[in-house]
């Protein structure tokens, strides 16, 4: 099978295209070919470009633990440039079609720079979703381990859980993102992120993955964790997130569209055997 690597600030995926897969896309077989040791190694699989009604490409979004995601930011720019790179598209303009809904995609600077329209957050639970009446989950309380957290709740096409602290670290969202994934408030499961504000234009977070863990990057929670500062008041609607693997700029309009550009950069292009899976 025929794929290429490439990662979006420290967040790898592979790409493969419908016309290079000779087996079914399992969860056992993701699993195996993402595994870092006895696969290839990746945070995910894009596998497309796909036939879509509603939009120039199709494509869907694989965890490493074999589950599909509705949407994921730094997928969507590594699957934009790989697009150029195919020549599949210059740089004007584009639509991609996910599971969460239609996206804007624009290559520039010679690839190494994608910008994605992603899509409208919402806070509201039914469209998260997040157990509970109906309501914007702002400022709720969770607790885990005896230890109780104030967060909010967004979707942008996948779920989100947004923990404001004083000081983020690895080890933190370590120990309690993991239990937040999967904790009963959310039916879908949850990507985490704990979020420090740096100031009116800047905050920084660090990210447990729905379906992939530790991540260095996320463009949807870099979108997801911008909008709940937004919506809190406590920064404006330019901002810049940073992640252990590197930043994100995030724009907020009034209506809470969100648009993000990142950095992409090609790792290989390779073969993979299937020998990984007797
Ligand atoms: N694990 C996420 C999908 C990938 C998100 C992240 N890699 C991004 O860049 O947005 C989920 O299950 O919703």
């Amino acid at each position: 099978m025929k794929y290429s690597k490439y990662h979006a600030l420290g967040n790898d995926y592979l790409v493969v295209a419908p016309e290079d897969l000779a087996f079914e896309l399992t969860p056992e077989k993701i699993q195996r070919i993402c595994h870092r040791n006895f696969g290839i190694g990746s945070d995910g699989i894009l596998f497309g470009p796909l036939p879509s009604k509603d939009a120039r490409f199709g494509l869907r979004i694989f965890n490493p633990d074999g589950s599909e995601a509705e949407k994921s930011g730094n997928g969507l720019r590594i699957f934009s440039r790989y697009l150029w790179d195919r020549k599949l598209v210059k740089d004007a303009e584009f639509d991609i079609e996910t599971v969460g809904g239609r996206v804007k995609a624009c290559v520039a600077k010679s690839g190494q720079s994608v910008r994605v329209e992603m899509g409208y957050v919402s806070f509201q639970s039914d469209k998260i979703p997040v157990a509970g009446h109906s309501r914007e989950v702002l400022e709720e309380s969770i607790t885990i381990d005896n230890k109780t957290f104030t967060f909010c709740a967004a979707t942008i096409g996948n779920p989100h859980c947004v923990v404001q602290i004083s000081e983020v670290t690895p080890e933190i969202v370590k120990k309690y993102g993991s239990q937040l994934e999967v904790h009963p408030y959310f039916p879908n499961r949850t990507n985490v992120q704990f979020m420090k504000v740096l100031d009116r234009g800047n905050i920084q977070i660090q990210i447990w993955e729905r379906g992939a863990g530790y991540t260095l990057a996320s463009g949807s929670s870099s979108s997801a964790a911008a909008a709940v500062a937004h919506r809190l008041g406590l920064c404006d609607s330019s901002i810049v997130v940073h992640m252990p693997g590197g930043q994100i700029a995030i724009e907020i309009s009034n209506d809470f569209l969100v648009t993000m550009t990142g950095a992409v950069t090609k790792v290989a292009e390779g073969l993979l055997s299937t020998e990984i899976f007797e």
